[in-house]
């Protein structure tokens, strides 16, 4: 049987399309995929006692954080600076470098893993909503990072080699400045034109309030 060329080309044409829109697919599923993370290291020195622990509607700070986190659609939920079974603990490669030091390890263990953009947020702002979050996610093509306005936690984070290497560099100088603030000014990020619509909690009358 001769089968004309022009069929052939069609035949290869259509699979080529549809392997592209499977790698488009495939890219955009990717893209959608996040992890959660919490930090929740740090001394709670203001609070005078473990954030982590405090409760918020029934259930701690860290269980309501996390649980924001799974309902904003995190694929995996990871804690970092403070064991917190059943969620996977990831120690602070650097420690006493503040949220910078979890922000690192979150990082790291995406990149060896499974490259998976970051959601980061503090485990001090239980009243934030899940969509307050989803608000980030949803600009997640604008840029590396996303934030609310000059607000550098909760931020969205693209995973990619060349973040880790510009905080290492900052981790490592100890001239440097390890506040969250300087290491965003090398980061090419996004913040959203609202402030967020929750408070950071560090002390009890902020609490009260
Ligand atoms: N992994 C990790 N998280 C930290 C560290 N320091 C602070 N955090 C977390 O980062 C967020 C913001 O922390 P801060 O409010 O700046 O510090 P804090 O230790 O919680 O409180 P203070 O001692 O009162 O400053 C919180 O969710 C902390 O749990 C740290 O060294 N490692």
């Amino acid at each position: 049987m001769i089968i004309p060329v022009c069929t052939v080309l069609t035949i290869f044409n259509s699979r080529e399309c549809v392997l592209n829109s499977l790698e488009i697919l495939k890219k955009r599923l990717m893209q959608m995929a996040f992890l959660g993370v919490i930090l929740a290291g740090g001394k709670s020195e203001r609070m005078g006692r473990d954030k982590a622990t405090m409760q918020w509607q029934g259930e701690s700070w860290l269980s309501h954080m996390a649980s924001l986190l799974k309902t904003a659609g995190a694929k995996e939920v990871i804690v970092c600076g403070r064991e917190a079974p059943p969620y996977v603990f990831l120690p602070d490669i650097y420690p006493n470098a503040g949220p910078l030091g979890g922000i690192h390890a979150a990082l790291r263990y995406s990149l060896s893993v499974h490259q998976l953009p970051l959601l980061i947020v503090p485990v001090d702002i239980p009243s934030a909503t899940a969509e307050d979050l989803v608000t980030l996610v949803q600009h997640s093509n604008k840029a590396e990072a996303v934030t609310y306005k000059r607000s550098p936690l909760p931020i969205y984070l693209n995973a990619d080699a060349s973040q880790l290497t510009n905080l290492e560099a900052i981790l490592n100088n100890d001239t440097m400045n390890n506040a969250i603030h300087h290491w965003l000014e090398n980061v090419l990020h996004f913040e959203l034109p609202v402030s967020p619509p929750f408070k950071n909690i560090n002390r009890l009358s902020d609490l009260e309030a």
